[in-house]
């Protein structure tokens, strides 16, 4: 198991590419499910997360290839509609390939993914949604079974916005009989990006990016090539790394305007950031000051922001409240940063963050993707040597990012435990 050594407070100077969004690949993968023969994805990360989906594809009978920022997945020869618990359980997203699999075999056999560190996060939304396209659905053995002869179109309303569960029905209702409307629809980029690769292989659906999503399904797909959009949570995390090293940071390939909420949020805190024609840039002041946050779905702030933008708070200047509203348990980082001398308070759904001048490095355990960004992301600014292990969440979700903060100043080493 790897763990990372980082000497903190360096200043931060450089310039990092952003990679293709581990939130916009993976339904994507998903979705070539839906149409025999070779897709190909552009842009595409090196991350663990893309292995396990193409692990999945290739149990299913598919074939793939990932050289360079080239992803191919070849779904002509798929033949068995089966999820296995044992990559289900490291990789919840794979709960994608339900909506696609009944739809286009008839048949799926999906592991229930199961709680983790974040929260109980159930598929009951998604479950319902195919229900109401027309598909027997129950639960046998740890497995979700689905059965349809044929999916018809359905109203379907979500009682709450689910990012996956919206993706998942979008996927089913491209080849259901009829329309399907999707109200309270996530409206992610990430949502939209899929949509749009979904009318490139031929799907007919509008509005997404809205609330409401209109889907008029359509007998068949056919395969396409689409460009993964950058990622929108690694960019919001390395404008946090300038934030807190007070740094000078280059951002390449990012999309701003994905980032709005937190873009708005640092500004308030301090940071300078600014335009650029494929990018950001970005500047930390001297100390940043302390500014409240809530997460919502998109367009509002993202829980996956959450974590970083705490760490950030633990240096500033006052007191700040940050509220998870999206996951029950989503504040694993928060006795790890007070490990480096943070004072946080936790109170229900909200951590009370009274920032202190500095924080001093110390030995820290990851417990979920985003909350090691922040003990990183913390061990930057502190003083001394931080020792972040179980890294392998990290690897789940950011691409190189040791190699990336190394090429910009930070000392940061990738050890053996
Ligand atoms: C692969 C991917 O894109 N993952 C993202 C996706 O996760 P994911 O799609 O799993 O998250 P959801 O948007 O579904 O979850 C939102 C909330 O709805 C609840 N819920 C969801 C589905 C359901 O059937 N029943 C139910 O109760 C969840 O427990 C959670 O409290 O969106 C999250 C919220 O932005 C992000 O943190 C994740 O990074
Ligand atoms: C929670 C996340 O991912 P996942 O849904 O894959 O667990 C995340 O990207 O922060």
């Amino acid at each position: 198991m790897d763990k990372l050594v980082i000497e903190g407070g360096v200043r931060l100077e450089g310039t990092i590419a952003i990679s293709g969004a581990k939130n916009a690949t993976l339904p994507l993968m998903a979705s070539t499910l839906l149409a025999p023969g070779t897709h190909l994805f552009e842009n595409v990360p090196h991350l663990m997360d893309v292995l396990t989906m193409r692990k999945l594809l290739h149990h299913m009978g598919a074939r793939t290839d990932h050289e360079g920022e080239y992803l191919t997945v070849d779904t002509a020869s798929v033949k068995l509609m089966e999820a296995p618990y044992e990559l289900v359980k490291t990789m919840r997203a794979s709960v994608l390939v339900l909506g696609p699999l009944v739809a286009r075999f008839g048949y799926a056999r999906v592991s229930l993914p199961g709680g983790c560190a974040i929260g109980a996060r159930p598929i009951n939304l998604h479950i319902k949604a195919l229900e109401m396209l027309g598909a027997q659905v129950a639960i046998e053995h740890g497995y979700v079974v689905a059965r349809a002869k044929e999916l018809k179109g359905a109203v379907i309303t979500f009682d709450q916005v689910t990012v996956t569960g919206t993706e998942n029905v979008l996927m089913a209702a491209s080849l259901a009989k009829g329309t399907t409307v999707l109200e309270n629809a996530a409206r992610e980029p990430e949502v939209v990006a899929l949509a749009d690769y979904l009318n490139l292989m031929g799907a007919r659906i509008s509005g997404a990016g809205t609330p409401e999503i209109v889907v008029e399904g359509v007998s068949e797909l056919k395969p396409g090539s689409f460009r993964v959009i950058p990622d929108r949570i690694e960019a919001g995390t390395y404008l946090v790394a300038a934030g807190i090293t007070g740094g000078h940071l280059i951002l390449r390939n990012c999309t701003a305007g994905h980032m709005e909420s937190v873009i708005r949020k640092l500004q308030l805190a301090g940071l300078i950031i600014r335009d650029l024609p494929d990018g950001l840039e970005v500047w930390g002041p001297e100390r940043t000051i302390a500014v409240d946050a809530k997460t919502w779905p998109y367009p509002g702030f993202p829980t996956d922001m959450q974590a970083q933008f705490m760490a950030l708070m633990t240096i500033s200047e006052g007191v700040s409240v940050i509220t998870e509203q999206i996951f029950e348990n989503r504040f694993m980082h928060v006795p790890e940063l007070n490990r480096l001398g943070a004072n946080i308070q936790l109170d229900g759904r909200s951590a009370i963050v009274r920032g202190v001048r500095k924080l001093q490095g110390a030995p820290v355990m990851a417990t979920d993707l985003r909350a090691s960004a922040s003990l990183v992301l913390a061990g930057l600014a502190a003083l001394g040597k931080t020792e972040v292990s179980r890294v392998y969440h990290l690897d789940r979700g950011y691409e190189r990012l040791d190699e990336k903060l190394r090429n910009v100043g930070a000392r940061i080493t990738r050890v053996k435990e």
